[in-house]
């Protein structure tokens, strides 16, 4: 494993995804500036990024190691988390201490395999510490055997063989931790902190929230939604 200080320097800690996509209200780089910066003023040990854009302008304000990730959307697969080298080369470049790869079995773009794709990223940038986004225990095990840094749960309920469910998928992380071979993050849906402790006692390494936290707009449907089913009838 390569760089064992910036992963052993996450343990036990929140990760705070930051992220706005074009469509939101919060996009831009100067509001997840805000939101990082927020986020290590709370006592985040990290913070995940996505586009070289914001990668970049959290680098040079926040001190906290920084995953980063490109969501871009090629038309001959469903892959869209740092889908090719080329999103790779620009999250390294805007200065991630991580990248974050689809580690999915599903077909990538440019008809390149998984293990192809390690290549080139190890190849190319050989310090680089390497996130596997995956959604099941099957893609958890590969990805170990890969013998990628830090495996996440990020992707569980978003392929469409994966189990779909509005909790975090607390079981993978404490299967993929009970191996005891590769770092496990709990990712995706997390939405209490009651619910951040259950993954570390599942095992997880450290926990990543990022809706929950960082999107205003969700955060407000939850207690408008709360309210309204809490008034009618
Ligand atoms: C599936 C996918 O594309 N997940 C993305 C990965 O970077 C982000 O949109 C999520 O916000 C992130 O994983 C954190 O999860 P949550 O926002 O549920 O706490």
């Amino acid at each position: 494993m390569m760089n064992n200080t910036l992963i052993t320097n996450l343990k036990s800690g929140l990760i705070v995804s930051c992220q706005a996509l074009k469509e939101e209200p919060l996009f831009g780089s100067e509001h997840m500036v805000s939101m990082a910066l927020a986020a290590e003023e709370g006592g985040a040990v990290g913070i995940r990024a996505n586009t070289p854009n914001d990668i970049s302008a959290i680098k040079n304000r926040s001190s906290l190691p920084v995953i980063g990730l490109y969501k871009k959307h090629y038309s001959d697969s469903d892959v869209y988390i740092t889908p090719t080298i080329q999103e790779v080369m620009e999250v390294v470049e805007a200065g991630a201490d991580f990248v974050a790869i689809d580690c999915t079995r599903q077909k990538r773009p440019q008809g390149i395999s998984l293990q192809q794709f390690i290549h080139q990223i190890r190849y190319r940038f050989p310090t680089t510490a390497i996130v596997a986004d995956i959604s099941t225990f099957e893609e958890g095990v590969a990805a170990m055997d890969l013998g990628l840094d830090v495996i996440s749960t990020t992707m569980s309920g978003y392929t469409p063989y994966s189990k779909q469910q509005e909790e975090p998928d607390i079981d993978l992380v404490s299967r993929l931790s009970a191996l005891h071979r590769t770092p496990v993050l709990a990712e995706g849906r997390i939405s209490t902190p009651e619910q951040c402790v259950a993954c570390l006692h599942a095992g997880a390494h450290a926990v990543v929230v990022g809706t929950a936290i960082t999107r205003p707009q969700e955060i407000t449907r939850r207690f408008v939604n709360a309210i309204h089913a809490g008034t009618q009838a």
